[in-house]
């Protein structure tokens, strides 16, 4: 094959794809350190910023873009007979496996490969009626500077290479792959299997296959860490007809007419880059790791000398062969093929060197400049020429004889350019009213004075000082409590005043009755025996007189038959005797009828007497009741008051834990933020030296060079010169080192900072949702002791120490990546360049072994101060531990004080005096056992405080208290001696 004479210089495309945070790096508490600038291809993080063709992800265009704009082109390159190749850089972990789609698995239609696959089939279906085409693909991956098949069909135990990560077993015989240069310098790769493909189906079977047998490991950085450079490689070979108008008969002319072309697309997925601290990587993974680092750095080698034009003129040497990868990607950097690099890098700010570092090496190779040229074979080559010749020859035939068709096509083009300008005209009419449509639109959500309104009010929301939160939560909590209180004894006093009313009402009622009761006084019986009496004797009296009557009536009778005057006159005395018979029985009988009437009242009396009796009965009923109720009542009231009391001193002894843990968190608070600032500032000091050195090291070195030149005046001049230039060299060492070592440590803050952010978040969702967090879980426990408040301020305070730390590991990572870059230019110049003579070496050999004996000095007169530093570490830690030791018995007594207390409540809530603490135990009225020493006099706290003078629970109760407050100084004292430790140990 050979490549026709038609090519073009076009320059490798870059695209960046920042991916999203990953659950790893979310839990880890990271930052988004990287600013994608909207409707810019650039990038920012930290101070630096970068411009490339392409930004997706992030802010930039959405990933879902990329395909059609970045890889389409070289699908249609390929029809036109281009090699490509899409190439996936960048650090382990950013997404480069992800972006390719070379994990591909069931189908899985994300990524690059799958999607060109569509494509590539896609297209050849609209041509194949004109075109006859051939695909083959290939799959190897570089694994530890071996060339490995991942489409042998004759290798073994696939699947258990691609889980165990073991090397694949290749048949016996089977030669290794090699790679080689044809003699028109093209690479190729002997041995490896081409597997010739005709539908979509058969190619996914081999990615699919390949990638299941690609070397992949667990990392710290990535679960699924790819271990080796994948390179999937897509051949198509076009056979067109050109003009089928010339010859249809089959005859040698149809040779003639056709053209072969051959095209390769490259698909590169690279190995990780990767620092074994951080992937935690060891024995094997180690060994992978240096591999993969060496191939990465030879291809920014490449990279560096083809990116960089003042090399790129002088002509310097391209060193593609000091790796397998760079040997086999030889063509696409700065060779024959349109070439899409895609730089993957996460936003995460623990990432931020490692991204830097991607960002510069994308950045160059924007630079490098590549000649694709349309592949085709020799034949059609020739072809081609006689075939424009030929074409030529026509027009010219055309332009000589056929005036009218010249006619008829120039009033095309005249309809054409006609409709053009209707064209024009409409698409300038639908642009405007888009941009009227689009300014209403922004009108309308910047002017809504609600938004305003509501800025305004968060603004003011937001300037509530939350400093104060836990007086504020104790004060509204004792208020309402107090609140609580007073209207349960009120309403207990309302109660009490009103059954004492009733009870009073009730007695006043019994009273008015029995007293009425006594109006109807005497024996009720006896009365009624009186008046029966009375009525009998009426009655006698009555029947008496009346037979007397009768008895005189009779004789007057009889004397009526008389007619003498004796007769006479007894008839008149007895007349007269009846008569005043008559007036006796007619008084009788009104007597009696006095009588009847009064036995009929006093009947009736006696019913009111019985009425008023059950009426006494009833008011006495209901005045036991009430005297029950009021009892009742009273108890209830005493039990709530007693719970109540006991509920206070909970609550107090909470409040009490709510103020310590408030003084405690703030304190905490307060400490870890000075600790965070100090090493902040150090790193920023250490940073800013660093800059500082390596903008002189540009300087000296220029100085030196010069030196080194001969333009020095004398030999001790230069001798000084190249002995600042190395002092300079070791401070630039020692100083990336004192950033690193910075590094290391910010990062193990920010991780602990973010993992106890983590669980605070955890901790208040579950508690948003009433839920109480998963137990065992570690922080958890502590983190849901925390009140919602603290919880809250904590949170706020971990988020502010995160972002400070996160800017200033941006800023580190930004010096260390500038560092570790010119470390490479430098050390690809040749650090001893600058000596040209052996008394140079010589001289500059004795100053270092002098500076190194100073050193060996120094360093053991510091060992010397260490052990005497850790002496005292060692003594103040026993201190430590014997106050702690001493808190926990303190704490003790303190417990079972409280029992003491809870148990004398329990104890008068069931009945017995509340005033007594007689269910304390004996020994808990006596002293507390002795404190040390050290402990006493720090504290200032004597055990005499607690001999109370006996069983009194004020006393008991205040005892306690001042325990409480001897446990709170001692954690004081106990925080200030940790933070002393701190600090004596950093
Ligand atoms: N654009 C993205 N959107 C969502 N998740 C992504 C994206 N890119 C990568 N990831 C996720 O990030 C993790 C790492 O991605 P991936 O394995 O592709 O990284 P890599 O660069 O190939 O790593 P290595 O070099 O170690 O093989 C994976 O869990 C992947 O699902």
């Amino acid at each position: 094959m050979e490549a026709a004479a038609a090519s073009e210089d076009c320059c490798v495309k870059v695209a960046v794809h920042v991916r999203p945070l990953i659950g790893d790096e979310k839990l880890q508490g990271c930052k988004d350190c990287v600013t994608v600038i909207q409707g810019k291809p650039q990038v920012q993080i930290g101070t630096h910023s970068f411009t490339f063709d392409h930004v997706y992800g992030s802010t930039g265009s959405p990933s879902s873009a990329m395909f059609e704009e970045c890889i389409v082109p070289l699908v249609d390159g390929l029809f036109q007979g281009y090699n490509a190749t899409v190439l996936a850089y960048g650090q382990t972990g950013s997404g480069k496996t992800y972006t390719m789609g070379t994990g591909f698995k069931d189908g899985c239609q994300t990524g690059v490969i799958p999607q060109v696959m569509n494509a590539l089939f896609s297209k050849i279906e609209n041509l194949k009626h004109q075109i006859e085409f051939q695909l083959h693909v290939s799959f190897i991956e570089i694994l530890k500077e071996e060339v490995r098949d991942l489409l042998d069909p004759t290798s073994l135990n696939k699947s258990d290479a691609a889980t165990t990560n073991t090397a694949k077993v290749n048949v016996p015989g089977k030669p290794p792959i090699q790679i080689r240069e044809s003699s028109n310098g093209v690479i190729t790769l002997a041995g490896s299997t081409e597997v010739s493909v005709s539908t979509l189906k058969e190619m996914a079977a081999c990615l699919e296959q390949g990638s299941l047998s690609r070397a992949t490991g667990s990392t710290n950085m990535n679960n699924q860490s790819s271990r080796s450079h994948a390179i999937f490689t897509i051949t198509l070979e076009q056979m067109r007809k050109l003009n089928p108008a010339v010859s249809g008969d089959g005859g040698p002319n149809d040779i003639m007419n056709e053209e072969y072309l051959c095209a390769k697309l490259h698909l590169v997925d690279l190995a990780g880059s990767e620092r074994a601290k951080r992937t935690g990587s060891d024995g094997m993974r180690f060994k992978e790791g240096v591999h993969i680092n060496k191939g990465l750095l030879a291809l920014g080698n490449v990279i560096s000398a083809l990116g960089d034009e003042k090399k790129r003129k002088e002509g310097v040497h391209v060193p593609y062969r000091d790796s397998k990868l760079t040997r086999l990607l030889q063509d696409s950097l700065g060779g024959n093929s349109r070439t899409v690099m895609i730089a993957c890098i996460s936003p995460a700010d623990i990432n931020a060197e490692e991204t830097l570092n991607t960002l510069k090496y994308a950045n160059r190779a924007r630079n490098i400049q590549n000649k694709p040229v349309v592949n085709r074979d020799p034949m059609s080559n020739e072809m081609l020429k006689m075939r424009q010749q030929l074409e030529y020859l026509q027009a010219e035939l055309c332009a000589r004889g056929g005036s009218d068709e010249v006619q008829v096509l120039k009033e095309r083009i005249a309809w054409l350019e006609a409709a053009n300008e209707d064209l024009c005209r409409e698409l300038h009419e639908y642009r405007s009213r888009c941009t009227n449509v689009e300014q209403r639109e922004t009108d309308a959500q910047d002017g809504s004075p609600c938004s305003v309104k509501s800025d305004g009010l968060k603004r003011n929301l937001h300037s509530i000082e939350p400093a104060d939160y836990p007086m504020g939560e104790t004060m509204i909590g004792d208020s309402r409590e107090i609140d609580e209180e007073a209207a349960k004894e009120w309403e207990h006093t309302l109660l009490q005043n009103t059954m004492d009313k009733e009870l009073h009402e009730l007695n006043r009622r019994l009273e008015e009755k029995e007293s009425e009761m006594k109006l109807f006084g005497g024996d009720t019986v006896a009365l009624k025996h009186h008046f029966g009496k009375k009525i009998q004797e009426l009655e006698d009296e009555k029947r008496a007189v009346q037979q007397e009557r009768d008895r005189l009536l009779a004789e007057i009778e009889n004397l009526s038959h008389g007619s003498d005057g004796q007769t006479q006159k007894l008839q008149d005395v007895h007349g007269q005797k009846l008569k005043s018979l008559e007036a006796q029985i007619m008084d009788l009988k009104k007597k009696q009828e006095n009588q009847v009437q009064l036995l009929k009242q006093k009947q009736k009396s006696d019913e009111a007497a019985k009425r008023l009796q059950d009426e006494i009965q009833f008011i006495k009923a209901q005045k036991v009741q009430l005297q029950h109720r009021i009892k009742q009542e009273a108890e209830q009231f005493r039990q709530w008051k007693a719970s109540r009391e006991k509920e206070l001193l909970q609550l107090r002894k909470e409040g009490r834990r709510n103020e310590y843990e408030r003084h405690k968190l703030q304190a905490l608070n307060q400490r870890q933020k000075l600790v965070l600032q100090r090493k902040t500032e150090e790193a920023a000091m250490a940073t800013k030296r660093l800059k500082e050195l390596l903008e002189a090291r540009k300087t000296s070195s220029r100085d030196n060079s010069a030196v080194a030149n001969g333009n020095g005046t004398n030999g001790q001049t230069n001798e000084k010169a190249l002995q600042r230039w190395l002092d300079h060299e070791l401070e630039v060492m020692v100083n990336v080192h004192e950033v690193r070592f910075e590094y290391e440590k910010q990062s193990q803050v920010r991780a602990a900072l973010a993992e106890e952010l983590a669980v605070l978040k955890q901790v208040d969702e579950f508690a948003s949702k009433g839920l109480s967090p998963p137990r065992g879980k570690n922080g958890f426990a502590r983190a849901s002791s925390m009140s919602p408040n603290a919880r809250m301020a904590r949170i706020s305070s971990l988020e502010n120490m995160l972002s400070i730390s996160s800017n200033s590991l941006v800023a580190m990572a930004s010096q260390l990546s500038e560092a570790e870059e010119r470390e490479r230019a430098f050390s690809n110049r040749g650090r001893w360049n600058q000596l040209r003579s052996m008394g140079d070496a010589k001289n500059l050999l004795q100053y270092m072994f002098n500076s190194l004996g100073d050193t060996r000095c120094q360093v053991w007169e510091k060992d010397i101060e260490i052990k005497e530093m850790k002496e005292q570490l060692k003594e103040l830690v026993s201190l430590l531990r014997q106050s702690e030791l001493r808190r926990k018995e303190v704490e003790n007594e303190l417990k079972l004080r409280e029992q003491a207390v809870a148990i004398a409540l329990a104890t008068s809530a069931t009945g017995n005096s509340p005033n007594s603490l007689k269910h304390v135990p004996d020994d808990m009225n006596g002293p507390l056992s002795p404190m040390s020493v050290p402990a006493q006099k720090q504290l200032k706290y004597s055990p005499g405080i607690v001999n109370g003078p006996g069983r009194d629970s004020a006393a008991f109760i205040d005892q306690t208290r001042k325990i409480m407050l001897a446990i709170l100084v001692f954690d004081i004292v106990l925080e200030l001696a940790v933070g002393n430790l701190l600090m004596l140990s950093v």
